[in-house]
């Protein structure tokens, strides 16, 4: 195909520069990004249909559009289950998260910890949330780059480096207004250049009902193993429940969408947009799995290593993708301005959400006293540093080997559960204090290292059940075992001791992690002596057991709750060591004090403000 490359570049082309163009717009209109505001925060003026593309496109890049069908490819339909985990994923954001979070006024989720325990807790939060942003955008910018190298020669560093500075310029000039809205057209790239495969992939296979017989036969379309074993890779319980956790770590409190959701208008605004991603993930997560089947009809389960030369799964999905629309005249480059736009969007996130941290939590509380004007510099000298900090990173990536859909969800797992474990610590757990939360993170960090690293060693991130090519019908759970019992106790090498615990399903990691914050956290809060409730900043606890006890009549709530429902005036002010206008929280831009009383949920008290 190398007589379409010019259309390749020309469509490529036009994409950066559409994004540039609307960068360039938000540079230019509106307050001309002349304060942090505007640059970081978006004036705090967004609707939710913009907010809620934007939500989709932070985490759903080429690492998806490339690593699921390949997943399905290779695995099976089991991965679709993830969809299963979308409903609480969103829901407990959407009420639990996003109230918390949205009614602080915060620009930082990260400032949260700080009111909830202490400024090293901020600041260990922030420095987590950065090594997790900057592995996952190298996997982001190196993937799409990659895979087009490998199937039709792009040249790779060349188009690291090109969608790098584009995204780079734009993010620098256009700030938060320009990534959403850019967000807004390159997921509707993304989604157009999905359809525009299955469509053609569907129609050269046959039709609809040759692909469904080609790959029901191979394996039962929705067959989903219950089996409740952790070490087993995708079940309904590692994805459906696992997946959750996973969920709430990327739209519950990773930093990316936070600041989407406290750039809305109104909290309505923020939780209608939460709720708007719910049908637009499920199609995203819908047309990344067709294609997997449609690709697998195609190919029927070969090998096509040969031919590529490479074995890895990613790339034979450009191959696949390129076999069906080269000769179709711009389809090929509708495809990859789908892959580079699913990139861009991704990566522009990253760096607005990473130049807004360094800039609230770990330079502004050290420099009060900095004009705008130099804090806006300097916040875009940030995204531009970000911006080739990735390039360097998307070199690590090329060493990690992995499935790039698998490196990422382990990044998600191994370093965005610590931090959903510390946020659930402050939320739900009144008691926590911020030496248990150190300790937490510190404990929760260190497990996840340990298996991560452990399972990567050891090549055992759950069992590897590579589908057979087509004709071969699997045999269902029982069968299986039922001939394996037949020819004599086959000794299935069941891992055993650390080997098992190295084998820990990698969707297991988010809940493994959080668990592990939380158990932490507590132990050593109660060690040193639990937090008292009126020592707690109002607002930052959420009344889960007032919650739970609702439906219990009055009196024996009081009873159970033991806190009566009116706390003394003086347990009311927020308490003078957590000086709130220190996080940007300035008493005035912040709530009245009756609304803030209005709103204090005691959290041991049944009755619910949030
Ligand atoms: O696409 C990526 O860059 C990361 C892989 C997907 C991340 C998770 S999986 C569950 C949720 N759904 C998405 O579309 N993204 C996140
Ligand atoms: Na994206």
């Amino acid at each position: 195909w190398t007589k379409t490359l010019p259309t390749h570049f020309v469509i490529f082309g036009v994409l950066l520069a559409a994004s540039l163009g609307i960068g360039l717009y938000h540079a230019l209109s509106g307050g001309r990004q002349r304060t942090t505001q505007e640059f970081l925060m978006a004036d705090r003026s967004m609707k939710c249909l913009p907010v809620s593309l934007s939500l989709i496109a932070s985490f759903q890049s080429a690492v998806a559009i490339i690593g699921v069908p390949a997943e399905i490819y290779t695995h099976g339909t089991q991965y679709w289950f993830i969809g299963c985990a979308y409903i609480l994923g969103l829901l407990i954001p959407a009420h639990v998260f996003i109230p918390i979070l949205y009614r602080l006024r915060l620009s930082s989720a990260y400032q949260y910890l700080e009111l909830r325990f202490s400024k090293p807790v901020r600041i260990c939060g922030t420095l987590t949330f950065i090594f997790q942003m900057v592995i996952y955008m190298g996997v982001c910018v190196y993937t799409p780059a990659f895979a087009l190298n490998a199937v039709t020669g792009f040249e790779l560093w060349g188009t690291v480096l090109a969608t790098g500075l584009v995204c780079t310029l734009y993010t620098t000039i256009g700030g938060l207004k320009a990534v959403i809205w850019t967000d807004v057209f390159q997921t509707l790239v993304m989604f157009a250049g999905q359809l525009a495969v299955i469509v053609v992939g569907v129609q050269k296979t046959g039709g609809v009902s040759e692909v469904c017989s080609e790959v029901s036969s191979v394996f039962s379309l929705f067959g989903f193993s219950l089996n409740p074993d952790p070490t087993e890779r995708h079940t309904f319980w590692t994805l459906g429940v696992g997946g959750v956790f996973l969920m709430l770590s990327l739209y519950g409190v990773n930093q990316a969408q936070v600041q989407r959701y406290l750039s809305a208008r109104t909290e309505k605004d923020a939780v209608r947009s939460c709720y708007m991603v719910f049908p637009s993930l499920q199609l995203a997560l819908a047309l990344s799995c067709v294609m997997g089947l449609v690709m697998f009809a195609c190919y029927c389960g070969e090998d096509h290593s040969s031919k590529l030369g490479t074995a890895s799964r990613d790339a034979m999905v450009i191959s696949f993708v390129m076999d069906m629309l080269q000769g179709l005249p711009g389809l090929p480059g509708l495809f990859i301005a789908c892959l580079f736009s699913a990139a861009l969007s991704t990566i522009s996130s990253a760096f607005n959400s990473l130049a807004t941290v360094t800039m609230e939590d770990l330079i502004k509380p050290h420099f009060p006293a900095m004009t705008e004007a130099r804090a806006t510099l300097l916040s875009k000298a940030l995204a531009m540093s970000y911006g080739l900090l990735c390039l360097a990173m998307a070199y690590l990536t090329h060493l990690m080997g992995d499935s790039v859909l698998q490196v990422a969800l382990k990044i998600f797992g191994m370093v965005g559960g610590p931090i959903l474990g510390l946020f659930c610590l402050g939320i739900f757990f009144p008691w926590a204090n911020s030496t248990g939360a150190l300790a937490g993170l510190g404990a929760g960090l260190a497990v996840a290292f340990w298996v991560g690293i452990g399972s990567i060693v050891t090549r055992s991130s759950g069992t590897k059940s590579l589908l057979p090519a087509c004709g071969v019908v699997l045999l269902s759970d029982n069968t299986t075992t039922a001939i394996q019992t037949a020819l004599g106790n086959v000794t299935l090498s069941r891992p055993s001791g650390l080997k098992r615990f190295y084998s820990l399903s990698y969707m297991w990691y988010s809940a493994f992690n959080c668990s592990t914050v939380i158990l932490i956290g507590l132990i050593i809060s109660f060690l040193t002596g639990p937090m008292k409730a009126e020592d707690v900043t109002p607002g930052t606890v959420y009344p889960l057991l007032g919650k739970l006890l609702c439906f219990l009549p009055e009196r024996h709530k009081k009873k159970l709750c033991g806190v009566t429902p009116q706390l003394s005036a003086q347990q009311r002010q927020p308490p003078h060591h957590k000086e709130s206008n220190g996080l940007g929280l300035s008493q005035e831009d912040g709530q009245s004090q009756e609304e803030t009383d209005a709103f204090l949920p005691r959290f041991l008290e049944c009755e619910t403000a949030v």
